[in-house]
């Protein structure tokens, strides 16, 4: 049971109760899946920066324009946008259990969610996956998204080579990464995900 309680600067600076794990991979790979699959099965609540920053769209917020913009072109939103909307979830959600789903996504991001938070997180789930299938992937998701066409695609793709992939090889060095083959089945996948979360299952509800 977290007391999800913020210090004065509404950090989490003073609270090492909480578990998180980063749930990387390229665009497509499968993570809103295989997070979705999670969270049934070991008690964690699934935190997604994109659809955070979607809903913050939505919402009319001064930054939605911003943002919106930035997803067009595949870019990665300023941090301290995206660690606002995700620190607000995690207070929101009373949980102590978090799978952050598409972040750290650049170093910018991994400093700063680290230098406000104090979290470190529990390991790193990373969905590698072929650009091919990633690409078939998003070309049929079908989920009305302005940025699942070809153009951005491609666009998303060198993101992740160049900004995204560094960040796993910064937690490779660690030790945190566990890597997952992601272009198999779903059913397939999560029996591998299940294989790395099995140590939490005593913890789950
Ligand atoms: N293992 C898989 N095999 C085939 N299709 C998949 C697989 N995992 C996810 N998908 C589909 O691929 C698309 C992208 O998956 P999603 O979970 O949204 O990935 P991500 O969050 O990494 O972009 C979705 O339409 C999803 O239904
Ligand atoms: N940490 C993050 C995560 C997403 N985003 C933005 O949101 C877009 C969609 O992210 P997403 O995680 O929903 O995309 P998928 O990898 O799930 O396809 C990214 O391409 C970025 O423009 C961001 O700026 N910063
Ligand atoms: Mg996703």
């Amino acid at each position: 049971m977290g007391s999800a309680t913020k210090d004065v600067n509404g950090n989490f600076a003073a609270d090492k109760k909480f578990v998180v794990v980063f749930v990387l991979g390229g665009p497509g790979s499968g993570k809103g899946t295989q997070c979705a699959n999670i969270v049934q099965h070991f008690g964690f609540t699934h935190l997604s920066a994109g659809d955070l920053l979607r809903a913050e769209i939505k919402s009319g917020s001064e930054n939605g324009t911003m943002i919106q913009n930035m997803i067009k072109e595949g870019k990665i939103v300023p941090s301290e946008v995206t660690i606002k909307l995700l620190q607000q979830a995690m207070l929101e959600s009373g949980n102590d259990k978090f799978l952050i789903d598409g972040f750290p996504r650049n170093e910018e991001n991994r400093a700063a969610f680290e230098h406000v938070t104090k979290i470190e997180p529990e390991f790193v789930l990373f969905f590698d996956c072929s650009e091919e299938e990633m690409e078939q992937r998003l070309l049929s998701r079908n989920q009305g998204r302005v940025d699942d066409n070809i153009e951005t695609i491609r666009k998303r793709f060198r993101v992740f080579v160049e900004s995204s992939i560094p960040v796993i090889e910064y937690y490779k060095a660690k030790g945190k990464v566990s890597k997952i083959d992601a272009g198999k089945s779903v059913d397939e996948v999560f029996e591998d995900v299940k294989a790395i979360f099995s140590p939490y299952s005593a913890q789950a509800a």
